[in-house]
């Protein structure tokens, strides 16, 4: 599932001012409002890094780089949200930076103080892209409140890496470099856990994923698509129209890849 290496290089640079440079992965940092997100971003890149606005909106856009094992990285902080289903306009940068931006890996920091609110955003996003690595960021916090995380249990039911973090004192930033290395260059692969819904949200799933398989080859995740359908966002469908040129059928195997 993606969007050929060119036309992603093209979305990026009209749709959202990102221009990685040769080589380098992306990885989009994503969270609720006050997680700890501008923190692990100015821990990973330093003073390498520039604020903006996303292309015409009025919400900030940080981007920055950092390099680790000889890979260079280009690290998007995407506005605070508890959603990207986007009922707000920072929800929908985020939704479709995410959808059609197609990031290397997309970094979901979660609140370890009150995980139950933010692993919505988490299992959304995981809905979109399997290249997903999750911070349980604020485990001090967590700790003074005697609250105890199972981060190997939270792992083995998300089906990502989960990796436990202060990021205030910069604990845990080496395990997160490395599974966001991990991921972004696929040398691990992911398993995410996809929410069931009822069974009549189901069954129009089945009915649907054909039609949309047939539109979009490939190069968005089906079911999410069919979803946003269902519950008949338009933000979504203009969207896919502004950022997919989906009436142009690929001429060869590899625009469809
Ligand atoms: N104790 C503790 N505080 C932290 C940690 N990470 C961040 N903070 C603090 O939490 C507050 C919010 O951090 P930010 O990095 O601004 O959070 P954010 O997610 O970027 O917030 P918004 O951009 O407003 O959504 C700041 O006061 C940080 O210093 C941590 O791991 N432990
Ligand atoms: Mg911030």
């Amino acid at each position: 599932m993606s969007i050929c290496p060119a036309s992603r290089q093209r979305v990026l640079r009209e749709h959202f001012g990102i221009l990685p440079a040769e080589g380098q992965l992306v990885v989009a940092l994503a969270g609720n409002p006050n997680v700890g997100k501008s923190t692990v971003f100015n821990a990973l890149t330093g003073l390498r890094q520039h604020t903006g606005n996303w292309p015409g909106k009025t919400v900030d856009n940080a981007q920055g780089t950092f390099t680790y094992r000889n890979q260079d990285f280009l690290l998007v902080d995407l506005p605070g949200t508890y959603s990207i289903l986007a009922h707000t306009v920072e929800e929908e940068v985020a939704r479709d930076f995410i959808c059609f931006g197609q990031p290397d890996v997309t970094l979901v920091i979660l609140d370890a103080t009150c995980l139950e609110r933010n692993l919505n955003l988490a299992l959304q996003v995981m809905e979109i892209t399997p290249n997903v690595v999750v911070c349980v960021n604020l485990i001090d916090e967590a700790k003074k409140k005697n609250i105890q995380v199972d981060i190997a249990a939270l792992e083995q039911e998300l089906g990502v890496p989960v990796i436990a973090a202060a990021a205030r004192s910069k604990e845990g930033l080496d395990d997160l470099l490395a599974a966001l290395y991990e991921v972004a260059s696929g040398a691990r692969q992911t398993s995410p856990r996809q929410i069931s819904y009822s069974p009549e949200v189901e069954t129009a799933l089945l009915l649907l994923l054909p039609k949309i398989e047939c539109l979009i080859y490939s190069k968005l995740p089906a079911r999410w698509i069919a979803l946003r359908l269902l519950d008949g966002d338009q933000s979504f469908v203009d969207s896919i129209s502004c950022h997919l040129e989906l009436n142009r059928r690929p001429a060869n195997r590899e625009a469809a890849g």
